[in-house]
């Protein structure tokens, strides 16, 4: 089992500025919990995302000390992909692939077809830095743009990715607009069908609908989960339709439920729980 825990997505929307020394203080705190992956800021344009325009130095101040956590940046284009490839520390580059086209361009400026074009490249770049690039199929689970969509369209992406090499894989519900109905079909056939590729569900959802989407998720065999701390955030260029991160506090409280040892140190999840609720005062 594989929790991915997303302050950037938590963050990247919030709109005072979080200073550099909390926002370092938050993430030293996650990395002492224990997560397999922490999606811990971007670079991107800071005129897109201004909150995140700290990123490098955040990371300056991160102890890696004694994690076993990766690190993984988000980028959104070949630029942002150089940048995080610099840094030795990042083990993991994601970049937001989307299946809606008008969602690819509102979040990157670029058509799908110049995106995956990007895709191609960054895979090679990952490959000579020693870097994995995850891919997430945005807007996986439906758009709210009339944009054609239906559940084979992301076995069509999938096919695309495995051809240049891509290893990891996450489906994304950008807004929240996923089911059960919607979830189950393409783990239980993408899963099988791409055994080189590791698929992870990275969902939004409110309050209420959470356990239907994690247990969909594991039920057809998902073990690759994203999550946010107290449910927050989502993608700033979706913010008409914004939905907030699956609570990390959800997924825990499904897979202890279920059985299925997390290896997270509890109380140092605790402690970034409490401090979550300093950094993202109001909330
Ligand atoms: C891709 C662009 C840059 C295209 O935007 P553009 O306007 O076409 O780019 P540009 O090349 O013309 O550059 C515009 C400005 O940005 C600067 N710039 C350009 N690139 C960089 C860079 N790498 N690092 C630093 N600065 C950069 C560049 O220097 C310039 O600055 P200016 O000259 O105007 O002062 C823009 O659309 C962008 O940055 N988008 C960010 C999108 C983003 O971060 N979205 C949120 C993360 S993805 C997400 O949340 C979804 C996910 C992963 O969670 C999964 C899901 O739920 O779906």
């Amino acid at each position: 089992m594989k929790l991915i825990e997303c302050p950037r997505d938590a963050m990247q929307g919030w709109t005072e500025f979080i200073p550099t020394e909390t926002k370092t203080e938050y993430l030293n705190a996650l990395l002492r919990v224990g997560f397999d992956t922490l999606d811990f800021g971007s670079f991107v344009s800071p005129k897109a995302i201004p909150q995140l325009r700290d990123t490098a130095e955040v990371l300056a101040g991160l102890d890696l000390s004694s994690t076993r956590t990766k690190l993984l940046a988000i980028v959104a284009n070949l630029r942002g992909a150089e940048t995080a490839l610099g840094y030795s520390e990042i083990q993991y580059i994601g970049f937001p692939l989307s299946v809606s086209e008008t969602f690819q361009q509102r979040n990157t400026n670029k058509s799908i077809a110049e995106a995956l074009t990007e895709v191609a490249d960054m895979q090679n770049r990952c490959e000579q830095g020693g870097k994995t690039l995850v891919v997430y199929l945005s807007m996986g689970f439906g758009n709210p743009y009339g944009d054609p969509w239906n559940p084979a369209v992301l076995g069509e992406f999938t096919e695309k990715l495995a051809a240049l090499g891509v290893r990891v894989v996450a489906l994304s519900d950008t807004i929240g607009a996923s089911t059960p109905e919607t979830i189950i079909p393409p783990f239980r056939e993408l899963i099988p069908a791409f055994p080189n590729i590791e698929f992870g569900a990275h969902l939004h959802t409110t309050p209420t609908t959470w356990r239907e989407k994690v247990d969909a998720a594991f039920e057809a065999g998902c073990r690759r989960f994203d999550g946010a701390l107290g449910g927050i955030g989502g993608c700033p260029m979706a913010a008409d339709q914004l939905t907030g991160n699956m609570a990390t506090e959800n997924l825990v409280t499904y897979l202890e439920a279920a059985g299925v040892p997390t290896g997270l140190h509890m109380e140092a999840f605790r402690e970034a729980q409490r401090l979550s609720q300093r950094v993202f005062v109001g909330h």
